[in-house]
């Protein structure tokens, strides 16, 4: 079966990137992007590209190639259903917030909504591509959903699960160039044999065969969530071992590079920080504790209960030590903060440590001078009011964001950085010491900064994993 028309519903920092992507290399198949969100639309469609409301490096480019000709972004979401022969499934997934599971199992109201929308406007047979994150047997409650509530046309659904396993910041190489495709399928008859092809050839059009992996519909959803919790397991591990290292002298780094060297152990997401942020680490794991908790797996559910746990430690560990450090008191002291995106390049706060470490230091009456590349303002205030801990006012008095560092750090007690942008190292760290009370702290969350030569300028460093 050849795909003409895919629909993505959401355009968020998968549906957009992904669907470039396709739109791209697959110059046959015309790609329509839905969402409900009129600004996030209209930012795709918009003429500067600068605007797009995605930002990841080399994705304007991707989006100039292929915007306009085979590629659209539109909040026409029932059209574009219809019209297609395979729907992505790309809406978020986030943690509940009420009623049974608030605070650990994924919320999928909008995977509902999405599944009853395509069935209800659905004339003609189509694929329906889980891209969200989804919790293991999720497919079977859409397909219920579509086999249930359709609109009397008779229209045949097939549902393939692929998860997404781009990461912000790098998402277009990694899409360009992925470790693996996966694709499940209903491998037991031939129509789900048939969908599972129709999608490879889509990926084949510049991803190679033996990378695009096909399994049955639960290991691919279950594989996401296993993927994601084992990625963050390693940066607990070396965040837990970052605080041994501090005590006893040994340095992180040098430890991660000495068992990284072990190809069983690889070099990669050893470096120790802040602690993780983003939309899908947390989030992930915690929907994969709630699941086993459901099947009565409770040791299986504590094992990885832990990585978060430490993640929470490492993020307040972090703040606890600026507050220790600053004799043991940050009331009425300023401490800049470089950075405020979960990680570089990319311009996502979600989950970001950032927030987390500036509550702390909000809760110790500090006054916060934020400075990030990608990050305004009223995305920070956002951020802090999530939270709920004080009132949006009394946040807006306690952070103060500026459009450069320099003015983020004059005056400032102390400097954190939170975030590993490359633009912090390039800095005339001079002027910046130069401006700061004395003594000047800096606490380097990330171990971005050459601190032998802030501390020859006079900068006292504190960095993760090294200690002061
Ligand atoms: N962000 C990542 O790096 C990443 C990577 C891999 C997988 N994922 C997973 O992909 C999914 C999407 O993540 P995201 O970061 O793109 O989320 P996002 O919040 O950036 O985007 C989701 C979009 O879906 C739209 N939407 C919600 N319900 C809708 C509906 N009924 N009709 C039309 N549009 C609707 C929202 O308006 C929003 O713009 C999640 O399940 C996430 O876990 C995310
Ligand atoms: O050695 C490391 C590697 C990462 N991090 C932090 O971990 C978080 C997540 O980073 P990363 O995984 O690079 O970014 P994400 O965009 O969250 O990507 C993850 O989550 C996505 C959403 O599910 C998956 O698709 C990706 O494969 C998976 O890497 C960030 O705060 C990083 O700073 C570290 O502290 N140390």
């Amino acid at each position: 079966m050849e795909i003409k028309n895919i629909c993505c519903i959401g355009a968020g920092y998968v549906g957009g990137p992904t669907m470039a992507i396709i739109a791209q290399k697959c110059p046959s198949i015309n790609v329509t992007v839905v969402d409900i969100n009129e600004k996030r639309i209209a930012a795709w469609n918009d003429e500067d590209l600068s605007k797009l409301p995605v930002y990841e490096p080399g994705l304007d480019k991707v989006v100039a190639d292929a915007r306009g000709r085979n590629l659209f972004f539109s909040t026409e979401v029932d059209k574009a259903i219809d019209k297609a022969d395979m729907v992505f499934i790309s809406v978020n997934t986030p943690t509940k917030t009420y009623g049974k599971g608030k605070g650990m199992a994924a919320d999928l109201k909008y995977i509902e909504l999405c599944a009853r929308q395509i069935a209800r406007v659905a004339t003609t047979d189509k694929i329906v591509v889980e891209k969200s994150t989804l919790p293991v047997r999720t497919a079977s409650a859409i397909k219920s959903i579509l086999d249930n509530t359709g609109n009397g046309s008779n229209a045949k659904f097939q549902i393939l699960s692929n998860p997404e396993f781009l990461a912000e910041g790098t998402a277009v190489t990694d899409l360009l160039d992925p470790d693996r495709v996966l694709i499940g399928g209903d491998t037991s008859t031939e129509e789900g044999k048939e969908a599972i092809q129709a999608l490879v050839s889509v990926y084949a059009n510049w991803v190679p065969q033996n990378q695009i992996l096909t399994t049955n519909v639960w290991s691919s959803e279950l594989s996401k969530l296993t993927a994601n919790a084992f990625l963050a397991q390693r940066v607990s591990s070396i965040n837990s071992l970052s605080e041994l290292c501090e005590k006893t002298e040994a340095d992180v780094d040098e430890v991660a590079r000495a068992i990284g060297m072990d190809s069983r152990i690889g070099p990669k997401f050893l470096k120790s920080s802040v602690g993780f942020g983003g939309s899908c680490f947390q989030k992930d794991i915690l929907n994969l504790v709630y699941i086993a908790k459901s099947y009565g797996l409770v040791e299986v559910a504590d094992y990885w209960e832990q990585v978060i746990i430490m993640n929470d430690h490492q993020k307040r560990r972090f703040a606890h030590n600026i507050i220790s450090t600053l004799f043991n008191t940050v009331s009425g002291k300023k401490i800049a903060f470089l950075g405020w995106a979960f990680k570089k390049d990319t311009n996502d706060t979600r989950e970001s440590a950032a927030i987390y470490v500036a509550d702390e230091l909000l809760n110790e009456q500090s006054n916060i001078s934020a400075y990030d590349p990608k990050v305004q303002a009223e995305q920070m205030y956002a951020d802090l009011d999530y939270l709920n801990t004080r009132s949006s006012e009394e946040n807006r008095n306690g952070l103060t964001a500026f459009d450069n560092a320099y003015d983020a750090c004059k005056d400032a007690h102390a400097i954190a950085v939170l975030t590993e942008w490359d633009e912090f190292t390039t800095y005339d760290w001079q002027k910046i010491y130069d401006g700061m009370q004395k003594p000047a702290f800096l606490f380097d969350g990330r171990d971005v900064l050459d601190t032998k030569k802030l501390e020859e300028i006079g900068f006292v460093c504190y960095t993760i994993g090294k200690g002061m």
